[in-house]
């Protein structure tokens, strides 16, 4: 550990209020700029890494700190907290777009959320659709769009205010071989734009095939990795 990495898990226990321990005295360093996956059956904790990251869980008190940007996630609460997700990116299985809302709205209402004016909404508009190759989308309501094309719109959203870290929790669970290497080829574009991205994913084969740096965890340790 050089404890220099844009993204420092130390040391992080998190045991659920029902007993379950999520994660286990796990430690793991991401670098600005890297493009890691985090693997492992169902039930092994990888949703709890990425919740620790974008702080909707906490390590328990005392057990472990997880610093993102330089920010103590393990700490931050409210305002703070809202501040600093704005330099992340979150991407889920499910997509979460807003069903009475147009591709754009979707993904302009971020960007109104954060205080942006509509000139510079406007302005971000073209490159967002653009890097998921969803022009021509751009008025079309979600139940319009296929699965894959969900979720380069949510991509889209998480990526329109540019964040440096783009967190992606099964992005790829809910679409067929074909829509997963679309969603992978978006994301490698984006890493080689200099975005840190980390993604879990339970299907080893898919990961394999990205041909990326990968961590696996197992009852919430790290089993091996990153190679
Ligand atoms: N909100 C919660 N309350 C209680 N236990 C939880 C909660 N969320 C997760 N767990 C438990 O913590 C452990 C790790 O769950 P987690 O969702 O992080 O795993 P996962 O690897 O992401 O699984 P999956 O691939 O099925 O999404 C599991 O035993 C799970 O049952």
């Amino acid at each position: 550990m050089t404890g220099e990495g844009i993204i420092q898990i130390h040391n992080v226990t998190k045991t659920y209020r029902n007993g379950s321990e999520a994660l286990v005295d796990l430690n793991l360093e991401i670098q600005k700029g890297d493009f890691l996956f985090v693997t492992g059956p169902s039930g092994s904790g990888k949703s709890t890494l990425l919740k620790l990251l974008y702080g909707e869980e906490k390590p328990n008190p005392g057990q472990g700190e997880v610093i993102v940007d330089g920010a103590p996630m393990h700490r931050l609460k409210g305002d703070r907290l809202a501040l600093l997700r704005r330099r992340l990116g979150i991407v889920f299985q499910d997509y979460k777009l807003l069903p009475r809302r147009t591709v754009e709205e979707n993904i302009a209402f971020v960007l109104q959320a954060q205080g942006y004016t509509k000139t510079e909404i406007t302005r971000r508009m073209p490159s967002a659709l653009k890097v998921v190759g969803l022009q021509h989308k751009a008025t079309c309501f979600p139940s319009q769009l296929s699965g894959g094309e969900q979720q380069r719109v949510s991509i889209a959203r998480a990526i329109v205010s540019t964040p440096p870290i783009l967190l992606a929790d099964e992005p790829t669970g809910n679409l067929d071989p074909d829509n997963s290497r679309q969603i992978l080829a978006i994301l490698r574009k984006l890493n080689e734009a200099g975005m840190t991205i980390v993604v879990t994913s339970h299907d080893e084969a898919f990961i394999r095939s990205a041909n990326r740096p990968m961590v696996q965890i197992r009852n919430g340790q790290i089993l091996s990795g990153p190679e």
